[in-house]
């Protein structure tokens, strides 16, 4: 369907939505303001997530697309951010395709069974739209209620996903996932690309149920030399920021501890890189190169300091942005528990106001 087909009402939205100072900063043109969002917005940091969440697990609220569309609202409403970012987890697609595994608090994701050998990656069977209904149902629905707001949807990206398969839980030193990269690189090219395809798919529905811009998330991938980064995690990446490249939605590609990696995320194809707290705005530029926004970076730690230095703080990262071709603001990482809404309220407004020129 073309704009023009479209009934009036929704044609008015889509073009508000467009010109959303989110988009605009991601299209790398002049913001009234600087947009800004937060990496795991919604969640328990919110009284109101706590409550609605009250005896259903994590994964299954994934899979109640009235639950997920209003979990995704609650931070739109309470801090006036420029974007929702879709409830899920990028375990879902997993789950999904019928991988045995668990959201434990205070963990993370837990694989029953490890994926290390070349039988385990037959369990990795190709994802499809009906298999994950519940998530264009959820779009579908917050698309109506967002109005002008752009909605975000997201994926883990193969790095990621396959150090919780191979290592059957978070990790700090990823030592199962490193022994396969380097002792099997045959298998785990196979298994990235397994992977790739899995999550372009997963974007896909999330793109035509409606999502205005993606965020491929490789959080862990900090744990790797830049050659090795390029030879046995870029042509994955590539590979899902390709799948959805024609589809002309923003694609923004973030990690932790990623400082070296960040000129390589960006030529595997994102059009926004995301940066942690660890390298500073114009630094960053320079790294990623023309042609590209960046995303960020303050430090969420900072958020538990009175509000004169974390407005402190949020200045220098302004500063440090204003020579940008465009700039989303976030946190380096994501909202954490015990974080105070009222202090990432205070936050959004404080960024609204002090946008420097
Ligand atoms: C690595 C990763 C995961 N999940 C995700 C990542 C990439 C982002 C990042 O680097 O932080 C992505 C994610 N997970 C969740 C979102 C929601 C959207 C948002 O508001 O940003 C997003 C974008 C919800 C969630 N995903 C999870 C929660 C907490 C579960 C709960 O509320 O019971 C939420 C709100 C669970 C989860 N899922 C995962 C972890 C490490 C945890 C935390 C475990 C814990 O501390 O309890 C895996």
């Amino acid at each position: 369907m073309s704009a023009n087909d479209r009934p009036m009402g929704q044609q008015t939205k889509t073009s508000a939505t467009h010109e959303s100072a989110f988009l605009k900063a991601c299209r790398r043109e002049p913001v009234p303001h600087t947009p800004v969002w937060f990496m795991r917005q919604a969640g328990r940091s919110l009284p109101e997530y706590l409550k609605v969440r009250e005896g259903i697990s994590m994964l299954d609220s994934c899979m109640m697309p009235e639950l997920a569309a209003e979990i995704t609202m609650q931070p739109v409403r309470r801090h006036k951010v420029d974007a929702a970012v879709y409830f899920s987890d990028i375990v879902v697609p997993l789950k999904a395709i019928g991988i045995d595994l668990d959201i434990k608090p205070g963990v993370g994701p837990v694989i029953a069974e490890p994926i290390r050998t070349r039988a385990d990656l037959a369990r990795l069977r190709d994802l499809t739209p009906e298999d994950v209904w519940y998530v264009a149902e959820a779009i579908g629905l917050l698309t109506a209620e967002l109005g002008s707001t752009p909605l975000i949807g997201f994926a883990g990206a193969p790095f990621t996903l396959a150090s919780y398969l191979v290592e059957g839980g978070p990790s700090r030193n990823h030592e199962h996932t490193k022994a396969l990269m380097y002792g099997d690189p045959q298998l785990w090219a196979d298994l990235l690309d397994r992977l790739a395809e899995i999550t372009g798919t997963f974007l896909k529905v999330q793109i035509e149920a409606g999502a205005s811009a993606v965020q491929l998330f490789d959080s862990w991938v900090g744990a790797l030399a830049p050659a090795d980064y390029r030879r046995s995690v870029l042509p994955a990446s590539a590979k899902v920021l390709d799948a959805v490249a024609s589809y002309g939605v923003p694609r923004i590609h973030f990690g932790v501890g990623t400082g070296e990696l960040l000129g390589l995320m960006g030529e595997a194809g994102a059009d926004v890189v995301g940066v942690d707290w660890r390298v500073p705005l114009d630094e960053a530029a320079r790294r990623v190169g023309p042609g590209k926004a960046l995303q960020g970076n303050l430090d969420p730690s900072v958020l538990f300091a009175p509000t004169a230095a974390v407005e402190a703080k949020t200045q220098e990262v302004l500063e440090a942005a204003a020579g940008l071709e465009g700039h989303i603001f976030n946190l380096g990482h994501g909202v954490t528990p015990n974080m105070d809404p009222d202090a990432l309220s205070r936050l959004v407004e404080y960024v609204h106001t002090n946008t420097v020129r």
